[in-house]
């Protein structure tokens, strides 16, 4: 019921927004930060995050990707979504760091619901969700790849991902955690938090960040192979195993919702984070100077 109701709230403030979306054929709809190229007959669509310069995670963003996501979800043909990025080397940056900084109350609990709200709906998905990393992924980006069944990475050096919050001077939220610690163990994900760890391609998939590194120009033809191997499962028996799997860690969030909204409110607001996230911002300007 509770995610029922938010996600009308999306869809209002989509509508709000007034993108017109674009169908060409009935196979490829976009709205303005997500391409979907959608294959009916075989059940599957491709979700581009196209929100330039990095893919952040802006609550615009955000809203028109749970819209296209709710479309897919409300069509039965669809049964497989891979995720991912439109400009190859960077995957996602995360979540905007502009909307957690120098912005008011209200905003921080709009943003952050509606963070949780793209974690819940990719989490407890029905749809089979193949993540095709194919740039960088830290912190939130990481994330949205951990909801998926499948990670493959692209086999570039350059490209990391994990957790990195605790060297932006903020925390991992508890289902951040939960998430990670789930994927790679107790131990590891200690290690990891703490640190605020981004790992290459050769790392992540030993400690099973990712499922499998493949070259670069194969992410989406090994995407498209383990999709095919998923799909060949009986839905109902795949659905209500990744539903014994995942609802427990769900319902630990959904039934503290609103705390945590206000947790993160409160903790966003203080003096000392704004200024936590002021001097990383800084960082990033003077990376390019
Ligand atoms: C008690 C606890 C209670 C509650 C919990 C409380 C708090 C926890 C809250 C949230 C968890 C946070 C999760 C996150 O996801 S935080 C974001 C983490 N992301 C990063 O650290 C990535 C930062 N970016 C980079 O490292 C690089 O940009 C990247 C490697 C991705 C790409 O590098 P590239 O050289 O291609 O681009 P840049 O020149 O660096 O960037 C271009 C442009 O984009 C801006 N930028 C980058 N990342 C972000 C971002 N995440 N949000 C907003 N803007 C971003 C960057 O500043 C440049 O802007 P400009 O200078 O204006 O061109």
């Amino acid at each position: 019921m509770a995610l029922a109701a938010a996600g009308r709230v999306l869809l209002q403030a989509g509508s709000r927004l007034g993108r017109r979306e674009v169908v060409d054929g009935a196979r490829r709809f976009a709205n303005k930060r997500v391409e979907v190229e959608a294959d009916e007959a075989a059940g599957i669509a491709v979700m581009k995050l196209k929100n330039p310069p990095v893919n952040s995670l802006s609550l615009e963003f955000l809203t028109e990707f749970l819209i296209s996501l709710e479309k897919l979800e409300n069509n039965k043909n669809f049964r497989g979504v891979i995720l991912t990025s439109e400009r190859p080397g960077v995957f996602s940056a995360g979540l905007d760091l502009m909307e957690m900084y120098g912005r008011n109350p209200a905003h921080y609990a709009e943003y952050w619901r509606a963070v949780q709200e793209l974690w819940l709906r990719l989490y407890l998905s029905n749809m089979i969700l193949v993540c095709a990393i194919n740039g960088t992924s830290p912190a939130g980006g990481c994330l949205m790849a951990l909801t998926c069944d499948h990670r493959i990475m692209a086999d570039n050096p350059k490209y990391t991902i994990g957790l990195n919050e605790s060297q932006l001077g903020i925390v991992a939220p508890f289902w951040f955690k939960d998430n990670f610690v789930n994927t790679v163990g107790y131990r590891t994900a200690e290690h990891a938090l703490q640190l605020g760890l981004l790992f290459p391609p050769a790392e992540a998939l030993k400690l099973g960040i990712v499922d499998e590194v493949v070259p670069e120009d194969q992410v989406h033809s090994k995407a498209q192979s383990v999709m095919a191997q998923w799909m060949a499962i009986p839905d109902h028996s795949r659905q209500l195993t990744k539903n014994m799997m995942r609802k427990a860690m769900a319902d630990n969030l959904i039934k503290q919702r609103e705390a945590d909204i206000q947790n993160f409110v409160s903790f966003i607001s203080r003096d000392s984070i704004q200024k936590s996230l002021h001097t990383y911002l800084e960082k990033l300007k003077q990376k390019k100077g």
